[in-house]
């Protein structure tokens, strides 16, 4: 595979990549770790040393914490009014979409993903998330509620209100595969419910956490609102979801890890939402438009190297388009043109990690070995042996463990079926309610089966259209707790009812 057409990073880029320590944010302060230690993050196209970033443990967390805490009990960031806040959120926005060009290359040097994805979905999404939620910041009301309570001393009167306030200090845990978007998607409603945050971005992919927390001191927002402890999960993120002064963990990542941050909150029982994995089935009904349902199949499992957590990973065709669909999916997965992500001609760069893509050739070697076929793709390439050709695979069964597991790769698995009922049943059978995608020109059949669907969003004729309006999150072990659209500000705010005799 020839890397050699990557472009070079911006001069901005560049001259953040040059620096000898990429330090933890700290009450305001870039600090190294109190350890000392660091670790390397990695180009995953090349395996190239790209930085090195500091390996925050315990310690680091406590200071955070301890920094958050000050932040939202006696800073000045307590006194700022609902519109200062929006104006500061917005004011961060516009910081972000002036550098929209280097957020995006930093983000293709450190995960892989094909320049265009971070330059014209994710870094814009992750903007949008700060201009939507500057909105929010002024919309936080209470209820008057008329009782029914007998006691009304002469001349006083029962006045019941609801106020929504911030939860406190949050924690942030974020994974690898849209690192800056979804970190976004935390910050955002966070701030516009007036907590503090520390936030531990995935230790592959540090970068555009780090660059993004100094253009949020840039634009001005109060020390110790925003930290930022970079790390390892065992350490960082651990001493973080376990820890007693935290009020809330907002994280984003694997099932695996979402249960122990749930076990980890028992301790002061702190509030957790949750956004974890997906299995996501793809419907191709028999009146579909072909036209766009192929080539949305596919950009729906091949997208960000299906390194997304609504992939469309399980596509069920109906039988009298079956043939017409594998052929088409197969079409699309071998035009994919694979390379360095600043590589203006690369469709889909490398998996995060050599050991991510080994374990996504092992999900292909295990279906193969219980009897699926593999109709395209495939195989592991690159110098660092990161990249997985687009996988199309058929002959399933619905026990298998390429139809039942978070893959998180370019592999799709295809079945045939013959009417919405057994379809339904099939999308249904999974531990994961992610998303689901149907793809039909009978939008009243689609709305009917859309209720049917157990999924936290539902596509019709289209797959992984974000809004920051449109709240995303699972049901089942997809988890609970929504990101984007007013019901994440859900996750931020407590609910108090004052009841008073006046
Ligand atoms: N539902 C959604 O909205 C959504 C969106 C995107 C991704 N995802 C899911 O995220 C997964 C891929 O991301 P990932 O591999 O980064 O997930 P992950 O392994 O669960 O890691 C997520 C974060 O948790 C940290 N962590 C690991 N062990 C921990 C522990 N014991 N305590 C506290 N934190 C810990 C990780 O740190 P390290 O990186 O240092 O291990 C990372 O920062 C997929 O399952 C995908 O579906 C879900
Ligand atoms: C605007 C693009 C958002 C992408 C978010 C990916 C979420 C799941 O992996």
């Amino acid at each position: 595979m020839d890397l050699s057409n990557a472009l070079k990073p911006n001069a901005e880029a560049a001259a953040f990549l040059a620096r000898v320590q990429h330090k933890l944010l700290v009450d305001g302060e870039w600090v190294s770790s109190q350890s000392g230690e660091t670790f390397d993050t990695l180009d995953p196209a090349t395996g190239e040393v790209i930085g090195k970033i500091a390996r925050g443990n315990a310690a680091d967390v406590d200071a955070a914490v301890a920094a958050a805490r000050k932040a939202f009990e006696t800073g000045p960031w307590r006194a700022m009014t609902p519109m200062e806040r929006s104006q500061l959120l917005w004011k961060i926005a516009d910081l972000m979409e002036a550098k929209i060009d280097e957020l995006a290359e930093l983000e293709t040097l450190d995960q892989g993903k094909a320049l265009y994805v971070g330059r014209w979905a994710e870094i814009p999404g992750a903007v949008a998330q700060f201009r939507y939620f500057a909105g929010m910041a002024t919309k936080i009301e209470g209820s008057t509620i008329p009782t029914s309570i007998n006691y009304q001393p002469e001349g006083k009167r029962v006045h019941a209100y609801t106020r929504r306030e911030p939860v406190g200090v949050v924690g942030g845990i974020l994974p690898w595969n849209s690192p800056l978007v979804l970190t976004a998607m935390k910050i955002a409603p966070a701030m516009a419910a007036g907590c503090t945050l520390v936030l531990k971005p995935s230790e592959e992919t540090s970068l555009t956490t780090i660059r993004l927390a100094e253009l949020i001191q840039e634009a001005g927002t109060p020390q110790g609102v925003v930290n930022v402890v970079t790390g390892f999960g065992a350490e960082a993120g651990a001493a973080l979801a376990e820890h007693e002064d935290v009020n809330k963990i907002a994280f984003t990542g694997s099932t695996v890890t979402g249960r122990k941050i749930v076990d980890a909150s028992q301790g002061n029982l702190k509030r957790v939402s949750v956004e974890l994995g997906g299995k996501s089935p793809v419907i191709i009904m028999d009146d579909a438009d072909l036209e766009a349902a192929i080539p949305g199949a596919a950009n729906a499992i091949f997208f960000n190297g299906g390194q997304v957590c609504i992939a469309g990973s399980r596509l069920y065709a109906h039988s009298s388009v079956y043939d017409r669909v594998l052929e088409g999916m197969a079409e699309q997965a071998k035009a994919i043109q694979l390379g360095h992500g600043l590589d203006p001609a690369t469709h889909m760069g490398p998996l995060i990690s050599k050991g991510h893509a080994g374990k996504v050739a092992d999900y292909i070697a295990d279906g193969k070995k219980a009897g699926a076929s593999v109709l395209v793709g495939g195989e592991t390439a690159g110098p660092n042996q990161s990249f997985v050709t687009p996988t199309v695979i058929t002959d399933i069964k619905a026990d298998m463990r390429i139809v039942r597991e978070e893959i998180f790769g370019p592999v799709v698995v295809i079945t045939r079926f013959e009417d919405a009922d057994e379809v339904i049943a099939a999308a249904n059978d999974s531990d994961y309610g992610l998303a689901a995608g149907i793809w039909t020109e009978g939008l009243s059949n689609a709305t009917r089966m859309a209720e049917r669907l157990q999924a936290g969003t539902v596509w019709i004729n289209s797959h992984a259209m974000y809004d920051a309006s449109l709240p995303i999150g699972g049901m089942k072990q997809s988890g609970y707790g929504r990101d984007s659209g007013q019901a994440a500000m859900d996750n931020y705010l407590e609910l108090k009812t004052v009841c008073a005799i006046v």
